[in-house]
């Protein structure tokens, strides 16, 4: 079957099914998700993925793809932006959060940094002082046109709890993350699962109704 693609300069596509975009990720965990939840349903989108990280891309590209510090909001603009100057062309990006309602939602989009650190125990230790263990996944998709066009957010919340790492420690801070009303960690929930509550799920319902109506 033919490709519906985003167009390489716009918002305008040429009308071929199935609809495809391309993802920016350096995260093989992050893929497969987006992978797992945009394939399903009536309306599958097919995702392309590019990596543009430092240790990606040509050297002569001196820039890599940069994550300022700021909101989630900003730290997402600012990458789909850049994405999109670097491919010449459409593409999606995604910046994921988790938000700690005793530090008044850090670590946030630092949570990358604060688990390569201090891993499972310290992301339980940081809280021990607090009462409150309650936390939330968000999950923040950027799209973008083309190079210049600015990005369009669409943000997906899970609210939860941080607990002690129960089951497989693949894929990221999965394991110390039980959402309200799971008995179940991410990392202890099958792939289906966690694909039907996650912020991630979330934020690509949204992404792909845009899409689509956009399409
Ligand atoms: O569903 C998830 N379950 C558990 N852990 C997760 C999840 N989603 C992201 N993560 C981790 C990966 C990284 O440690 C941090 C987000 O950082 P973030 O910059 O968004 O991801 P990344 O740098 O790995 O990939 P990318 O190239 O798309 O920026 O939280
Ligand atoms: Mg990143």
């Amino acid at each position: 079957m033919e490709k519906q693609k985003l167009s390489r300069w716009n918002s305008s596509v040429d009308f071929i099914l199935p609809l495809a975009v391309v993802f920016v990720t350096g995260n093989a965990n992050k893929l497969k998700e987006v992978k797992a939840i945009l394939s399903d349903g009536p309306k599958p989108i097919e995702i392309e993925s590019q990596s543009l990280d430092s240790k990606s891309i040509p050297s002569i590209w001196t820039t890599s793809l940069p994550e300022i510090q700021g909101t989630t909001r900003e730290v997402a603009i600012a990458k789909c932006r850049r994405a999109a100057e670097l491919l010449d062309g459409p593409c999606i990006t995604e910046d994921t959060a988790l938000c700690f309602q005793a530090l008044n939602g850090l670590p946030g989009p630092y949570i990358k940094y604060f688990l390569a650190e201090l891993g499972h125990a310290g992301l339980n230790a940081l809280l021990a002082g607090f009462p409150t263990k309650a936390a939330w996944a968000l999950c923040t998709f950027a799209y973008s046109a083309g190079p210049g066009s600015e990005p369009v957010l669409f943000e997906g919340r899970t609210d939860g709890t941080i607990v002690p790492a129960r089951g497989p420690g693949v894929f990221g801070w999965d394991a110390v993350f039980e959402p309200t009303g799971a008995e179940l960690t991410y990392a202890e929930m099958p792939p289906d699962q966690k694909n039907k509550l996650s912020h991630r799920y979330k934020a690509l319902e949204k992404l792909r109704a845009h899409l689509h109506s956009v399409a």
